[in-house]
Order: C-alpha cells, then sequence, then structure tokens
C-alpha cells in the first residue's frame, strides 16, 4: 500500500493527486485512532506555529541585518570610534559620498588634525568602483569608517544621528558629470533632489541640528557671460540637467534654513582635479588615453574658439571645505522648530585662472612624456558650456580661502599618483 506521503507526492511529474472523500477518511481515522495520537498531533502543531511565529520575528527584527550591514553593538562601536574628536574644540563630522574624490580628501584632511569623521557611500558603479573600495582601504587606514548606504536611506541616516551626535553635514554625495545627465536624467533627480531632501529632513529633526556644508557646483552659472562668476550674478539659465539639480538644490537647501533653522553653506566648486580624482573627468580619461596610445577628442566651441574652465586643485578645496565648516555658525533649531535666524551661504571654490582644453592636454603631454592624438570636434549639445571662471572674493573674505596651485603644478601631481596606483599600463592588454 503506498504511503500518505507517495500519495499525495506521487513520483510522476505533474500529476498532483487529490485525494478522494472516502481515502481521507480512512487516514483520518487511522491517524486520529486513538487519544495519545491526537494529543501527538496537538503537540506537533503548536510546536510548528510556535516556531514559525518565531522565525516571522526574526526574519522582521532582523531584515536589516540580512538586507545591508549595519546595526548592531560592534557596528554602533565602530561608528562611535570613527566620530572620536581627538582635539579641543574639534567637530565631529558626518561626510557623505566619503569613497568619492573630494570627500576622501576632506575626510582625510579633518581625520589628520583631530576630528571625528563617518564616512557614508553607496558606492555606486557611476565610475569604477574598485576606484572607491581603494579610497575606503586608505580612509579606513586613517581610522574613518565608511558606513555603506544611499542618501534616500533615512532609516539609516536617522540611527547614525541616534548613535552621533554629529556637529557638522560636510554634505558630498550626488550623481556628477554634465554629460551623463543626458543618458541617466533620473540617477540626478535620486541623488541630487530625493536624497538631498531626506538628508535636510533627518538634519532638521537632530536634536542638536548640525550645520551642513554641501556641494554645489559652478555649472548653476550655465549661459552666464559675465566674467568673472559671481556669487551677486543671476544663475537662472542652467544649460545641463546636472546644473538644474544643483540650482535646485540651492533654492531648497535655503528653504530648509529658513523654515528649520538649519545653518547652510553651499560650495559652488569649478572643475576639481588631483590625485585619486574621477576617472570620467577629462583630465582624468585623457591621461588614460594617452598612455595607451588611444585618440583623445576634444570639444571645441562656436566661431572655432576652444573651451576653458577654471581647473581647481582638490587640497586648494579641500581648504575652502574645512575652512566653510570652521566658520559655519551653529544651527539655530531645536525639535524641527527653527528658534532663530539661521546662517545661509554660498561660495565660489575656483582658481581665478581658467585655461583652455587644449592647453591642459598639452600640460598632460609634458608630464607623460608622450603625444596625444588629438580629436577636433565641435561641442555638441551636451549641456556643457564654453567656459567658467570664478571670482573668489568673497570666499577670500569670508573663509580665508586662497588657491596656490596652478594647472602645472597640479597636474603634475596628479600624473605622479596616477602612474603609481595605476602604473603605465592601465587598462592595455600586454602581449
Ligand atoms: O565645475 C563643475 O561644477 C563641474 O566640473 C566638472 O565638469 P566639467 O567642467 O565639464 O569637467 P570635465 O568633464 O572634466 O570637462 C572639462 C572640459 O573638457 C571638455 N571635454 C570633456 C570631455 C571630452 O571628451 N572632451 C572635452 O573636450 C569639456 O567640454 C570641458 O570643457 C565635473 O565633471 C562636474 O561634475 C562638475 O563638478
Amino acid at each position: 500500500m503506498p504511503s500518505l506521503e507517495e500519495e499525495l507526492f506521487p513520483s510522476t511529474p505533474g500529476k498532483f493527486k487529490i485525494d478522494r472523500p472516502h481515502t481521507m477518511n480512512r487516514h483520518l481515522h487511522r491517524c486520529f485512532a486513538s487519544t495519545s495520537n491526537m494529543f501527538l498531533w496537538a503537540l506537533f502543531l503548536i510546536a510548528l506555529t510556535a516556531s514559525y511565529l518565531s522565525f516571522q520575528s526574526f526574519i522582521d527584527s532582523g531584515s536589516k541585518y540580512l538586507s545591508s550591514s549595519w546595526g548592531g553593538i560592534q557596528w554602533e562601536k565602530q561608528v562611535r570610534n570613527s566620530a572620536q574628536i581627538q582635539r579641543s574644540g574639534g567637530l565631529s563630522v558626518l561626510v557623505t559620498g566619503a569613497a568619492g574624490f573630494v570627500g576622501t580628501h576632506v575626510s582625510l584632511a579633518l581625520k589628520k588634525r583631530g576630528d571625528g569623521v563617518v564616512g557614508f557611500d553607496n558606492f555606486n558603479n557611476y565610475y569604477d568602483p574598485t576606484l572607491k573600495r581603494a579610497r575606503k582601504s586608505l580612509l579606513n587606514k586613517h581610522g574613518i569608517i565608511i558606513v555603506e548606504g544611499d542618501v534616500n536611506d533615512a532609516r539609516l541616516l536617522a540611527k547614525l544621528f541616534d548613535v552621533v551626535a554629529f556637529t557638522h553635514v560636510m554634505h558630498l554625495a550626488a550623481q556628477a558629470g554634465v554629460r551623463y545627465a543626458m543618458e541617466n536624467p533620473h540617477s540626478y533627480v535620486h541623488s541630487n533632489i530625493a536624497g538631498l531632501v531626506t538628508l535636510l529632513e533627518i538634519c532638521k529633526s537632530a536634536n542638536p541640528q548640525p550645520a551642513i556644508v554641501w556641494a554645489s557646483s559652478s555649472s548653476v552659472y550655465g549661459l552666464n557671460e559675465k566674467v568673472p562668476f559671481s556669487e551677486y550674478d543671476q544663475t537662472d539659465q542652467p544649460a545641463s540637467l546636472y546644473a538644474a539639480t544643483k540650482k535646485a538644490g540651492e533654492e531648497i537647501t535655503h528653504a530648509y534654513s529658513n523654515i528649520y533653522g538649519l545653518s547652510i553653506t553651499g560650495l559652488r566648486f569649478f572643475t576639481v582635479y588631483g590625485p585619486w580624482g574621477r576617472p570620467d573627468m577629462a583630465y582624468f580619461s585623457f591621461t588614460r588615453n594617452i598612455l595607451q596610445g588611444k585618440p583623445i577628442t576634444i570639444y571645441r566651441g562656436k566661431n572655432r574658439v576652444d573651451l576653458a574652465r577654471d581647473f581647481t586643485f582638490i587640497d586648494d578645496i579641500v581648504k575652502g571645505c574645512v575652512g566653510s565648516l570652521d566658520t559655519a555658525r551653529k544651527s539655530t533649531g531645536s525639535g524641527g522648530k527653527k528658534l532663530g535666524p539661521a546662517q545661509y551661504r554660498i561660495f565660489n571654490l575656483g582658481n581665478t585662472s581658467p585655461v583652455t582644453v587644449p592647453t591642459l592636454v598639452s600640460i598632460l603631454e609634458k608630464h607623460l612624456k608622450m603625444k596625444a592624438k588629438r580629436k577636433i570636434v565641435d561641442m555638441p549639445g551636451n549641456g556643457d558650456v564654453p567656459f567658467t571662471h570664478a571670482n573668489i572674493s568673497l570666499a577670500r573674505r569670508e573663509l580665508g580661502y586662497k588657491p596656490t596651485t596652478d594647472l602645472q603644478t597640479g597636474l603634475k601631481k596628479f600624473v605622479k599618483w596616477y602612474l603609481s596606483f595605476y602604473g603605465y599600463n592601465h587598462g592595455k592588454v600586454v602581449n
């Protein structure tokens, strides 16, 4: 006679057998024939229900541990250690985008002078994440933890503020790149707008509220033709979606400062370059291509005019960021309510010395001791602007900001780092 299991799950696939009533009765009769059998069955069912319920509660309470790597006593201890202030009057800073180019440098500078730093980054693959992981290792060596998460994750951010009473937030997490916005517009809205609002919501409710310094962009000047670009100029003609999201960020932060008393400083970075830089930027991809003997495309503006940028070296930018943190006044709100007027500032952080793109290439050729295969094409209508040029009087006056590195010197340092990091044959198949 076939067993109950064999009857319900026959060996022939696709033939799930439905028991007829009289067969079922026979089984039931056999199973529940005695009281002791019934008692055993009841015990079995209770045990099954109890283990199901406890498994469910394990899934609920433990889901955050299963789906991500944060939470728990050990994790909190690591976060607190990283945020530990090592000098009197020091800051405790949450740095978003800490595995990014500027984020890595700012985190290191703060840690080295004795501030507490907790990094935050989603390690997305907009560009090679192995470079981000290498930056993370560098920070880890200096005692800085990077919490892996997205700035849209309100639960994780709130948890961080539960664990540490951050005095400042250096918000550098963003979707960068001017031309990529045509390929993936929603990533700009996700990071630069939705993520910004999520972070501001957490900061507004934190007690005490932190002061916030964040990365805007020179691109907000868009089609502005008045040079050099001043913070008092109009910025209502963005040329790209990237620029539009950064401009929106300036308006959004203003609203949060106004309503909730958050102290906010926006920094308009001008084409930042240097060691540990971003592979999507021209100076970086040109270097790679020159070394690999591949052609580089140089865009040219209207009437064959060369494009120019106020290229700014990373060390100068770091000084501007740290100066902004040091001069930021405290936020005035408490319990999500504004209790007094709050500081709201915007500064240009540029070099005040624009250089054309062909000149940039010539400097790279000199440092690499190799000729570039130049391909010159008219600038496609992809959101680029013809030139940028910063007026930095305001930052000089308020932050003591004074850039000291020219493009020649800065690119020499970049090339030295590039060759030590990638070697001469980066990405090239060696026969
Ligand atoms: O200041 C900013 O706010 C922005 O700076 C940076 O944008 P950009 O100034 O556009 O830098 P980058 O791409 O290096 O192009 C430099 C020049 O090379 C030209 N360019 C570029 C690529 C190419 O293949 N050929 C070329 O000629 C190109 O036309 C341009 O003239 C950041 O990426 C951005 O995230 C933002 O922070």
